[in-house]
This record gives structure tokens, sequence and C-alpha cells, in this order.
């Protein structure tokens, strides 16, 4: 098992926006947490990035504990929808940055860095922007970069906060599959926040449907969508039949 969330509470102020969240995952599964706005998605994401604490429960990665371990050792890599990439670097040193920033001892030499970076350009097919800069880029590129940025210090696990919400539905759609392709690829788990429903239902292998600060339902998307363990699930999701029906299939 590669992460494991334990009975997770987080409160602000008296408002209780993670009521006892459990959670487990697989090594290199892909888990979308989906729910409407407001539910705790964003919350629970940083709570695992280590961006924020959680003021009950434990979490646990690959046996070890990490309730207070700070993000920057929990080598994690995250995506998020607006994610600030260096304006003044290109492309590539970009997504070299973290590996350029890491001790000495830790440092890959600059040829091998220069060779992850490119390989990695190649797998996101951004290979050609190598020397652009962020200001020359589409939305949708952009984002490509924020990817590999994310995957060049071979994080433990990937964290992804809506990252395709601010672009047109067809860069989105083409974005899924190359997300989903690389994910498995590198062979690393990916929890991605979204309230699109067919995003969830097309690239996750789990769902977990959260309402209120619970998850009220976790389970393959087949699953969830034969059996709706609850009327909220059963409601939240009356609008995927007409997606379904259109012919877009899971
Ligand atoms: N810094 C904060 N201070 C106080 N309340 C907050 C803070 N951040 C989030 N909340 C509240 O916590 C609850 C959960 O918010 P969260 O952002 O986790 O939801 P979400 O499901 O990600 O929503 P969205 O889809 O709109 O991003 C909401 O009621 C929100 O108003």
């Amino acid at each position: 098992m590669a992460l494991n969330i334990q009975d997770v509470t987080k409160f602000y102020g008296s408002n209780k926006v993670l009521d006892q969240v459990n959670l487990t995952m697989q090594k290199g599964e892909f888990i979308a947490l989906l729910g409407p706005s407001g539910s705790g998605k964003t919350t629970l994401l940083r709570i695992i990035a280590g961006l924020q604490f959680a003021d009950g429960g434990l979490l646990s990665f690959d046996g070890e504990d990490i309730t207070g371990t700070e993000a920057r050792l929990r080598r994690f890599g995250m995506v998020f929808q607006s994610y600030a990439l260096f304006e003044h670097m290109t492309v590539a040193e970009n997504v070299a940055f973290g590996l350029k920033m890491r001790p000495r001892a830790t440092r890959p030499a600059r040829a091998e860095i220069g060779s992850r970076v490119q390989a990695l350009l190649e797998m996101g097919e951004i290979g050609q922007l190598a020397d652009r800069y962020p200001s020359q880029l589409s939305g949708g590129q952009r984002q490509r970069v924020a990817l590999a940025r994310a995957l060049a210090i071979e994080p433990r696990l990937l964290l992804l906060d809506e990252p395709f919400s601010a672009l047109d539905t067809k860069v989105r759609k083409g974005l899924r599959g190359a997300l989903r392709d690389l994910q498995k690829r590198v062979g690393i788990g990916a929890i991605l926040v979204t309230h699109d429903q067919e995003e969830a239902f097309e690239i996750a292998d789990r769902i977990a449907i959260m309402a209120d600060g619970r998850i009220e339902q976790f389970d393959k998307p087949e699953n969830i969508l034969k059996a709706p363990a609850t009327p909220f699930v059963a409601e939240f999701l009356e609008g995927l039949g007409a997606w379904q029906n259109a012919g877009a299939g899971i």
C-alpha cells in the first residue's frame, strides 16, 4: 500500500471541513477526489501534500508515518490549476529546476540532468519547446511543462489540483490522455482533485466521491455507476448518464 489516510479531521475555526476521512491507495494507482465545491477535496490534497496539517488522524506513505513531515521532505510532485512556471527561465530550465536545487550529494551531473529533462519533455510531447519561455506557450503547453517539472524530481506520488480546469474542453481532453499515459509509463501513483465527473470517470482507477468533508463512496468507476452507495452519490451522478449515452464510454 502506498498511501494510507486514517481518520483525518480538519477544522477551520469551528467549521469541520474534513470529518474522519479514510482512504488507502495502492502503488501506481490513479485516484480522483470528486465532489461539489466546498466538499473538502483541496483541503485533503493539501494535507496529503504537507502544505497543511490535519487536526486529527494519521497519514503514512510506504509504511512511514508522514503525518507531521513537512512538504519538501515528502518528495511528492504537485501540479495546480495556476501552476506558476518561472517566467524568466526556458522550458528546459523550468523542468531542470528541482534537480539543480538538490544538495550536491544527490544532485545528478549536469549532462544527466540535461538528458533527463529532454526525456521528460519528449514523453510529454513538448520536446520541441525546450528553449521557449513560458510566455511563448499555450495554456495546455504550460500545463505539460508543469507536469514534466513535477515528474523531474522523481516524486513518490503525483498530486494534481484541477490542473486542466482553466483550459478549453478540447485541450483538456487531450491533456487527460497525456497525463494518464505519462503516469502509467512513469509508474507512480497520482491523486487528482476535480469537480468534473467526466474527467474523474475517464481517468481514475478509483474515485473517492466527497460531500461535506466526508468520503461518500470510494470505488472503481464501474462499481460506483452500478451501485451508488448513498442517495447523494446517485443524485450527484445523474448528469453523467447523458455523457455516457453520448458514447464517451469509460
Ligand atoms: N483557509 C481557509 N479558511 C477557512 N475556511 C476554508 C479555508 N480553505 C477552505 N475553507 C473552507 O473549507 C471547506 C472545504 O474547502 P475546499 O477548498 O477543501 O473544498 P473543495 O472541495 O476543494 O472546493 P472547490 O471545488 O470549490 O475548490 C469550504 O467550506 C471552504 O470554504
